[in-house]
């Protein structure tokens, strides 16, 4: 933190604790604290598009988030995982806190060690860096690392209801969408976003039905194999 001045430092606290309170008042049910991007990856394809972010209205008087179109999207650095967790804290607020971005089972383990009420694996939606493994595939590994203590979700890469399912059977105890719920919204506003809803409901109620399961409760690990397996069934 040598790059930031104490009083900086207590500004973004007190910014991020503003943030919160508002957040509470409108009656949100959870902070989901981003942990992967201490700094914005490099997103070619936004600064060959010079993308410019429409004003982010909740930062407003806050501080500045604007964007450089000659660079492509450039938001401020913020802090390091760990400094996050550490000073954001558990004591500003009572609403549950959830991490999201974590992709290993050391960084499941600090979350949890933290005290944080939930783990939300994700890659950011691939957006940060390049190689990051697709969130599917680590979600085992977090999961067993945490075992009963906290849920863990799985964000990134939800298509169809059958992305929900094997989310599901390998210890998800929810999903997140992104991108798949921007695509309704960008052809058909709020109508588009609920068709889109409406449509991975019912793929994933049809892949319920053919895999046997009648509820949730019977989605088990045994409905899904990984690459793993069909390597090690290779041998
Ligand atoms: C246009 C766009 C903007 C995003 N902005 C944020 C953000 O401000 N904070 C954040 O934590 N994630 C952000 N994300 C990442 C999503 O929350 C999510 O992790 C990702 O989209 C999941 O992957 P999916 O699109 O395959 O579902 C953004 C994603 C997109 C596509």
């Amino acid at each position: 933190m040598a790059s930031c001045t104490i009083e900086e430092v207590y500004k973004q606290r007190e910014v991020t604790a503003q943030m919160v309170k508002r957040a509470e008042k409108a009656g949100f049910k959870a902070i989901v604290l981003t942990v992967d991007v201490p700094k914005l990856g490099r997103r070619e394809a936004d600064i060959k598009n010079k993308l410019i972010s429409p004003k982010l209205k909740n930062f407003e008087g806050l501080f500045s988030t604007e964007l450089r179109p000659s660079e492509g999207s450039g938001m401020e650095p913020s802090p390091l995982v760990d400094l996050m967790l550490r000073l954001v804290g558990i004591s500003i607020t009572k609403l549950p806190i959830l991490v999201k971005g974590i992709l290993t089972r050391e960084d499941a383990l600090k979350a949890v060690e933290a005290g944080v009420d939930g783990i939300v694996v994700s890659n950011h939606g691939a957006r940060q860096l390049d190689y990051s493994p697709a969130t599917i595939t680590v979600l085992e590994e977090v999961v067993h690392v945490v075992g009963r203590r906290i849920p863990v979700l799985l964000d990134g890469g939800i298509r169809r209801g059958t992305d929900v399912f094997k989310a599901l059977a390998l210890g998800a105890k929810a999903v997140l969408i992104g991108r798949a719920v921007v695509y309704g919204l960008a052809a058909k506003g709020e109508d588009g976003v609920k068709k889109v809803i409406d449509m991975l409901k019912n793929e994933f109620e049809l892949t319920m039905a053919l895999s046997g399961c009648p509820t949730i409760y019977g989605i088990t690990r045994n409905h899904v194999r990984t690459e793993d397996e069909r390597l090690h069934s290779m041998l």
